[in-house]
């Protein structure tokens, strides 16, 4: 049987992957609609398009694949109750989150002359982000605080209360995007929350948006000039808010999972939920595709403090000073321009993003007797050669 797919432009490796499976169209996910899925068996998404009755209903999609870790953009309720299979690619990008976070990390800590191990970074969601950023900082020597309402510390290390965690000096933000219950995520930070922390605390919100009140954020950073932001994720995506974005420290346009590894990564486990759905033999693997990174390796000689060796590895698999001056530019450059610039820049900046790889797969040269750098490195997770 030859399965109609319809995909997002976006997604990499369309071809490679499903190619045999069946006919491929490929679609904007912004701007896709329900006329495109009158022959569509299978749908295949990123995070912009909405998957809701709107858009399935009157098709005959059997399947919906999204090549991403958060779902908030997905009806899986409406989608369990017209029998339609489901994959999401939890994890896929998880490292390249994390990944952004040490970038992020190091900006800050050379703005405040410090070193990593002089933070408290609390981490708000100990999911598949969450775990690994604390594996990766504890290991590094970093004291952190976590909380999770849905998490058993058996599971993923002492937690403590949200209240707690706003006393610290990093906040970083890896909730899903949620409106119902209890612990919804909808405006988890919000102004009082925001009051609660410390005056030059720094908020990193690289989940989604509108976990954090950018409105009440913004308010924030005007009465507190001290207090720093870091943002990947913005209210109401693709719309931006300009002063939002000049307040923060550091602005980015989505693009905290946008590694290469974590793309593809997504791509073969929405492809593995397919071949389930469909009862088609898994023939295809990422291995097959993934290149050898272009960078070998970053040596160190012995005279390097710590410091400056864990920033500059860090910064050479992952430069966020890099997409933040080119979303600024792009962006103000688009303020000047009609309406709807800001919206398309933001949207281009994400669809011509550069070829970004995971920390693991850059290998560190490090001299053999400088073990506490070794180890370091290792923790932060690259693939460290003693030489
Ligand atoms: N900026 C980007 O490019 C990317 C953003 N994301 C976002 O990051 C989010 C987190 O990713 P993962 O860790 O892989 O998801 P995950 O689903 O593995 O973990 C999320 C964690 O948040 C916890 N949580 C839920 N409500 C909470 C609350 N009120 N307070 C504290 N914790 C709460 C859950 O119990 C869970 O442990 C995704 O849902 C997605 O929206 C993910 C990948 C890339
Ligand atoms: O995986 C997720 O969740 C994300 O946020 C994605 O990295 C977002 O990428 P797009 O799906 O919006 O391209």
């Amino acid at each position: 049987m030859a399965v109609h797919i319809v995909a997002d432009e976006n997604i990499p490796l369309i071809d490679e992957f499903f190619a045999d499976i069946g006919t491929i169209t490929r679609v904007a996910g912004r701007t896709m609609s329900a006329a495109d899925l009158s022959a569509a068996d299978a749908l295949l998404v990123r995070s912009v398009t909405q998957v809701n009755e709107s858009l399935l209903a009157g098709s005959n999609v059997k399947f919906v694949g999204t090549a991403t870790i958060g779902t908030d953009h997905v009806d899986q309720d409406y989608l369990q109750q017209h029998n339609i299979g489901f994959r999401s690619a939890p994890g896929c990008n998880a490292q390249a989150v994390v990944d952004y976070i040490l970038s992020a990390l190091s900006v800050l800590n050379d703005s405040r002359g410090q070193a990593f191990t002089d933070l408290t970074v609390a981490i708000v969601g100990v999911g598949n982000v969450g775990l690994l950023l604390r594996q990766r900082l504890e290991e590094m020597g970093v004291a952190v605080l976590a909380v999770d309402p849905f998490k058993d510390p058996q599971d993923v290390g002492e937690l403590v209360s949200l209240d707690e965690v706003l006393q610290a000096d990093v906040i970083s933000l890896h909730t899903p995007l949620t409106t119902d219950g209890e612990h919804a995520t909808r405006h988890l930070i919000n102004a009082e929350r925001l009051q609660r922390m410390k005056p030059d605390a720094c908020l990193i919100n690289s989940c989604r948006g509108a976990v954090v009140d950018n409105r009440a954020l913004q308010q924030h950073m005007l009465a507190q000039p001290e207090f720093e932001a870091i943002l990947d994720v913005w209210e109401n995506e693709p719309e931006l808010d300009l002063e939002l974005m000049n307040r923060a420290m550091l602005a980015t346009p989505h693009i905290a999972g946008y590694s290469l590894d974590g793309k593809m990564r997504g791509t073969e486990m929405v492809y593995q939920g397919l071949c389930e759905c469909f009862g088609v033999p898994v023939r295809r693997k990422l291995a097959q595709f993934l290149p050898e990174p272009g960078i070998k390796m970053v040596t160190f000689t012995d005279q390097v403090p710590m410091n400056q060796a864990l920033r500059t590895a860090i910064r050479a698999a992952y430069e966020i000073r890099v997409d933040d001056g080119v979303m600024r530019s792009a962006m103000i450059r688009a303020s000047h321009q009609g309406d709807g610039s800001l919206r398309a820049t933001f949207d281009q900046l994400r669809r011509d993003y550069p070829l970004r790889r995971d920390i693991p797969r850059l290998k560190v040269a490090v001299p053999s007797k400088c073990h506490d750098l070794q180890d370091t490195l290792k923790a932060a997770g690259f693939d460290v050669r003693a030489k």
